[in-house]
C-alpha cells in the first residue's frame, strides 16, 4: 500500500464538506458567543459584586459610626456623672468617688461599647476604669493623644474606635477634664457579629495596615486566599468560588486606614456560568439544528439541481438532439448546466464535423494520404487505394516513396521537400506508379497540418488522377492543331511549323517552299454528290498529298478545298516543281466516289523563302496569289510566285479601297438594257447593270469590280444601292408610261447566300420606292442557287411570296440538276450569252439553247435569251419559241435618260 495513500485527499460529498464547514462555523460561533457572553456576564457579576461590596461597606461604616455614637452617648452620660462630683460645695471632687462612679458606669456599660474608659482631669490626674483585659499604657496613650475616631495603637497593634468629651463642672461651668472612651475593634466578636448580621458577604475582615484585626468564623477570610497580585481597592478578586474585595472605610466622612475585606459568594458567578453553559448548549444545538436544516435545504436544492444537470448530461450523451437545460433555483448549477449545454453543442458540432470529415475522407473522389512529419503513412482513404492499387494495410507505415515512378529525378523531390519545409505546402503534377506498374499522372496538393497547439504534426496529400484529363488535353491539343476531317495539321499548326522553319532557314541560310493548293471545281463534286462524298474526296486527296510529300514536309488543310504544303530545307529548287507535278499526277488518278470515278485537278501556287518573302504571313499570301494566278491561267497547274503577281495584288488592294470610297461618293451609276418580248418585239422591261463612273469620267464595268466587291464584303451595300436605285427608276417609268414596267436586278451570289435580311430588305425597298412587287425580277446565278439548293429554294419561295419574280441567270453554265430545277420557284430561265453568241454557227450551243427553252416550257418557266446580237439568233430563238430576248441587237445597256428617250 502506498504510504502516501492516507495523505492523499479523498473525494468527499459536497454536503460532507458543507457539514464540516457548518460545524466548524457553529463551534467558532459558539466559542465567540460564549467568550463574549462570559466576558459580558463576568463584567455584570463584577459590577454586582462591587455593588454588594459597596453596600456592605456602607453597612460596616454605619455600624462603626453607630458605635461611635454609642460611645459618644456613653461619654455624655459619664461626663454628667463626673460633673456631679463637682458641686459648689465640693469644688474639688474626690478622685476615688469619681473613679467609683465611672467604674460603676463602665461596668454597667449601657451601650455595650465601652472597652476603654478613662478620665484625664485638668489637675493632671488620670482616672482609668478600663478593665484590666484592655488596660494598657499604650492604648491609654493612644486614646488620650489621638483625636481621630479611629486610632491605631502601634505598640499593641490595636485599632480603637474612640470618642472623647470635655467635662464641664455643673457648679462653676469650668472645664475640669476630658473623658475618653473607646471600643477595641480587634477581635471584637460582638462587633463582628453585628457586622456579619448587617452585611450580605460571607465574611468580613477588617485590616489595618494589611494586618487583619477583626474577622473569624466559618467563612473567615484566609489570608492566603486573598494574597496575590495587587488589585486596587474596590475591585473584586476571585479565588476559588469566592470573590474578595477591599474597601477603605470612611468614618464620619473621614477616610480611614481601616480596610474592610469582604468575602463574597461566587454563587452568582456559578449561576451565570450555569446559565451560560445552558445558553451555549442551546445555541450549540440551535446552531446544529439550523445548520442541519440549512444543509438539508441546501442538499435538497443542490441534489435537485445536480439531478437536473446529471439527467440533462445523460440525455445529451444519449440523444443526438441538442441538449436542453431547464434552469433550477441554484444559479451555480444553472451556469454549470448552461456550460454543459454549450459544451454539448460544441461536442455535437465537432462530432458532426468529424463525421462529415470522415465521410468526406471516405467518399472523396480525390485520393488522400496522411503522413507524420517523417513521411510515414498513417492513413489513406479508399480513393487512394483505388487509384494506387495498394490496400490500406500495405500502405500504413510505409513511405510515400512506394508510389514513386522513374518519371521525376531526385531534384524534383528535393524541391518538393524544400517547399514543404519552408512554405508548408506544395502543389504540382506528379507521375506515380500503380501497384500493377502503370505510371499515371496526378495533380497533387500537399499541406503541412498543425495540431490544436499549433505545432506541425502531419502532412496531408490530396491528389486526383489526371490521366483522363491528360488524354483529353492531348486530344484537344491535337484537335486544336489538326483538321478534324483529314487529320492533317490545320492552319494554326502549319503557321507554327512555318514560323519555326523560317527561323531555321534564316539561321542556316537555307531555302524553303510553300505550296498553296486549291481543288478545281471541287464545288461541283460537293454540290452534285453531296457533302458526304465531298468529305470523302478531301480525305482521299489528303492521303495522296501525304504520299507525294517527304517525311519532313508538312501538308496541312486550310479549310474547304484548300491545302498548303511546307517544304523545309530545299537544296534544289527543282524539287518543288517535281513535287508539284507529282501531285498533279497523283490527283489526276481516278477517285472512286459513289460508284463512279472522278478526276481531280488542282491549282497550286508556289513561293520560296527567302527569294519571294521572309515572313510566314507573306509566304502564305504569296503562295495564295500564285495559286490564283494558276487558276486564272486555266487551272490544273502550278505557278511560281513572281513580283508581278504581287503588283497585281497591290492594284487589287487599291481597287478595294477605292470601291469603298466610290460607294460613299456616289460614283456608281445604273445602265439599263432593254428586255424584249420576242413575239411582239416590244420592250417590256430592262435589266439594271451597274457601272462605276470614276471622277475622271472613265466607266469601269462590273466584271472588274463586282468580284472584288464580293471578296471584300462591299457587295451587300452595292447590291442594296442598285436595288433601291433600279426600283425607284422602274417606278418612275411605270408612272410615266402608265403601264407596268419590269425591272430586273442582279443579286450577287454572296448576297443571295449570306444576306439573312435579303427578303426584308427587298420588302422595305419596294415599300419605300412604291414599285409593285410583280414589276421586280431578281436575277440569281445558277451557281449561287446550286451552292446551297435547300436554302436557295427557301429564300426564293419567300421572295416569290412577296410577288417578286426570280430569274435563274447564266443558266447552262452551272451544274444544275434537273431534279432541283423543277423545284425552283423561279419564273425565268436566262440562257447564258455564251450559248447564244455562236448561234447559228455552233450546233452544240444551238442544241443547248433549244434544250433550255424546251426545259423552261416544260417547267412552266419563261426563257430569256441573253447576248442577242444577230437577226439569225432572233430567228432561231423565235423558231424555238423563246419568250424574251436581251442583247445589243435591241439595245446596249445605257443611261436612264437615253433609255427613256429610246424606249418610251
Ligand atoms: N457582248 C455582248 N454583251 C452583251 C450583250 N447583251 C448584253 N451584254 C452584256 O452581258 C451582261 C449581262 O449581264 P449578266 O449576265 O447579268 O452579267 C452581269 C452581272 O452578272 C454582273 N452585274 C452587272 N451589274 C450588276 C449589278 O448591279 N449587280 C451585280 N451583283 N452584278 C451585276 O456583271 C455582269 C456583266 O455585266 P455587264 O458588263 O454589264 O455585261 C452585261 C451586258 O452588257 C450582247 O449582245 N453582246
Amino acid at each position: 500500500m502506498n504510504p502516501f495513500f492516507i495523505l492523499r485527499p479523498r473525494p468527499l460529498k459536497m454536503t460532507t464538506y458543507l457539514m464540516a464547514i457548518a460545524f466548524l462555523f457553529a463551534v467558532l460561533f459558539i466559542v465567540l458567543l460564549s467568550g463574549y457572553s462570559y466576558l459580558d456576564n463576568r463584567k455584570t457579576v463584577v459590577v454586582e459584586i462591587r455593588k454588594n461590596a459597596h453596600h456592605n461597606q456602607r453597612m460596616v461604616e454605619a455600624v462603626l459610626e453607630q458605635r461611635l455614637k454609642t460611645l459618644d452617648t456613653a461619654l455624655k452620660n459619664a461626663s454628667q456623672i463626673v460633673a456631679k462630683h463637682y458641686s459648689a460645695s465640693t469644688p474639688v471632687a474626690s478622685h476615688q468617688a469619681i473613679t467609683n462612679s465611672l467604674m460603676a458606669f463602665y461596668e454597667r456599660d449601657p451601650g455595650g461599647a465601652l472597652d476603654l474608659l478613662c478620665l484625664k482631669l485638668n489637675d493632671g490626674a488620670m482616672i482609668d476604669v478600663t478593665s484590666p483585659f484592655f488596660a494598657s499604657p499604650q492604648l491609654q496613650h493612644t486614646l488620650t493623644t489621638n483625636p481621630s475616631a479611629l486610632a491605631y495603637c502601634p505598640g499593641t497593634g490595636t485599632v480603637l474606635l474612640q470618642q472623647q468629651e470635655k467635662i464641664t463642672a455643673l457648679s462653676s461651668g469650668r472645664i475640669i477634664g476630658t473623658i475618653y472612651a473607646a471600643t477595641v475593634v480587634n477581635d471584637n466578636l460582638e462587633l463582628l457579629q453585628e457586622l456579619e448580621q448587617r452585611i450580605t458577604a460571607e465574611a468580613i475582615t477588617l485590616q489595618w495596615n494589611n494586618q487583619p484585626i477583626l474577622g473569624h468564623g466559618r467563612n473567615a477570610i484566609n489570608q492566603s486566599q486573598i494574597e496575590g497580585e495587587f488589585i486596587p481597592e474596590g475591585f473584586p478578586r476571585q479565588a476559588g468560588e469566592f470573590f474578595y474585595i477591599d474597601n477603605r472605610l470612611t468614618i464620619n466622612n473621614q477616610t480611614s486606614d481601616l480596610l474592610a475585606t469582604q468575602k463574597l459568594s461566587g454563587d452568582l458567578l456559578t449561576q451565570l456560568n450555569e446559565s451560560l453553559r445552558q445558553g451555549i448548549l442551546s445555541v450549540f444545538f440551535a446552531t446544529l439544528i439550523s445548520a442541519g436544516g440549512v444543509i438539508i435545504i441546501f442538499r435538497y436544492l443542490t441534489q435537485r439541481s445536480l439531478n437536473t444537470v446529471l439527467q440533462m448530461t445523460e440525455a445529451a450523451f444519449r440523444n443526438t438532439e441538442p441538449a436542453r437545460y431547464k434552469p433550477t433555483l441554484v444559479s451555480e448549477f444553472n451556469i454549470l448546466g448552461h456550460s454543459i449545454v454549450d459544451l454539448d453543442h460544441q461536442r455535437k458540432e465537432s462530432e458532426k464535423q468529424l463525421l462529415l470529415s470522415s465521410s468526406v475522407f471516405d467518399n472523396a473522389v480525390e485520393g488522400i494520404v496522411i503522413t507524420n512529419l517523417d513521411g510515414i503513412i498513417e492513413q489513406v482513404n479508399p480513393a487512394c487505394e483505388a487509384m494506387s492499387g495498394y490496400r490500406l494495410k500495405e500502405l500504413i507505415g510505409e513511405n510515400p516513396r512506394i508510389f514513386r515512378s522513374d518519371h521525376h529525378n531526385s531534384a524534383f523531390y528535393q524541391q518538393m521537400w524544400q517547399s514543404l519545409i519552408e512554405e508548408g505546402r506544395w502543389e504540382g503534377e506528379v507521375w506515380n506508379r500503380r501497384k500493377n506498374g502503370e505510371v499515371y499522372p496526378l495533380n497533387v496538393s500537399i499541406s503541412r497540418c498543425t495540431n490544436s497547439a499549433g505545432i506541425p504534426s502531419h502532412y496531408v496529400a490530396i491528389f486526383h488522377d489526371i490521366s483522363e484529363i491528360k488524354r483529353s488535353e492531348e486530344k484537344l491539343q491535337h484537335q486544336a492543331y489538326h483538321d478534324a476531317l483529314t487529320n492533317l495539321p490545320n492552319r494554326k499548326l502549319f503557321h507554327d511549323r512555318l514560323s519555326v522553319a523560317v527561323a531555321h532557314a534564316r539561321q542556316h541560310k537555307t531555302k524553303l517552299a510553300v505550296i498553296y493548293l486549291d481543288i478545281d471545281n471541287f464545288k461541283y463534286i460537293n454540290d452534285s454528290l453531296g457533302h458526304h462524298y465531298g468529305d470523302k474526296l478531301l480525305q482521299q486527296i489528303s492521303e495522296r498529298l501525304l504520299s507525294c510529300t517527304r517525311q519532313e514536309d508538312t501538308t496541312a488543310r486550310l479549310g474547304g478545298d484548300e491545302f498548303i504544303i511546307l517544304m523545309p530545307e530545299i537544296e534544289d529548287p527543282h524539287d518543288i516543281t517535281v513535287l508539284c507535278r507529282r501531285i498533279l499526277k497523283q490527283l489526276e488518278l481516278p477517285h472512286a466516289l459513289s460508284g463512279r470515278d472522278y478526276t481531280v485537278n488542282v491549282s497550286m501556287g508556289v513561293t520560296v523563302f527567302p527569294d519571294d518573302a521572309d515572313t510566314p504571313e507573306d509566304l502564305i499570301k504569296n503562295a495564295d496569289i500564285a495559286m490564283y494566278r494558276a487558276k486564272e491561267a486555266g487551272k490544273n497547274g502550278y505557278q511560281l510566285f513572281t513580283a508581278a503577281m504581287q503588283q497585281t495584288i497591290m492594284q487589287r488592294i487599291e481597287l478595294e479601297a477605292r470601291l469603298s470610297d466610290a460607294l460613299c461618293r456616289n460614283e456608281f451609276v445604273l445602265f439599263y438594257q432593254p428586255q424584249v418580248d420576242l413575239e411582239s418585239e416590244h420592250v417590256i422591261g430592262a435589266e439594271a447593270l451597274i457601272r462605276w463612273q470614276k471622277p475622271d469620267g472613265q466607266l469601269v464595268y462590273p466584271d472588274e469590280f463586282i468580284p472584288i466587291a464580293e471578296e471584300c464584303g462591299l457587295i451587300t451595300q452595292i447590291d442594296h444601292w442598285v436595288l433601291k436605285a433600279a426600283c425607284r427608276q422602274a417606278n418612275k417609268w411605270r408612272e410615266q408610261s402608265g403601264r407596268n414596267f419590269k425591272m430586273s436586278v442582279n443579286l450577287s451570289s454572296e448576297q443571295f447566300a449570306k444576306d439573312q435580311e435579303l427578303v426584308q430588305r427587298v420588302k422595305n425597298v419596294l415599300n419605300k420606292t412604291g414599285l409593285p412587287a410583280e414589276c421586280l425580277t431578281l436575277e440569281v446565278t445558277e451557281n449561287a442557287v446550286m451552292s446551297d439548293t435547300e436554302s436557295a429554294i427557301a429564300i426564293m419561295t419567300q421572295l416569290t411570296a412577296l410577288g417578286v419574280s426570280i430569274a435563274i441567270d447564266d443558266f447552262g453554265t452551272g451544274y444544275s440538276s434537273l431534279s432541283y430545277v423543277k423545284n425552283f420557284p423561279a419564273r425565268y430561265l436566262k440562257i447564258d450569252r455564251s450559248f447564244v453568241k455562236d448561234i447559228p454557227g455552233d450546233s452544240d450551243d444551238m442544241a443547248i439553247a433549244a434544250s433550255i427553252i424546251s426545259l423552261g416550257r416544260n417547267l412552266n418557266m419563261e426563257v430569256i435569251a441573253e447576248g442577242v446580237e444577230e437577226q439569225t439568233q432572233i430567228d432561231f430563238l423565235k423558231q424555238h419559241r423563246c419568250q424574251q430576248v436581251q442583247g445589243y441587237f435591241y439595245g446596249k445597256p445605257c443611261a436612264a435618260e437615253f433609255f427613256s428617250q429610246q424606249f418610251f
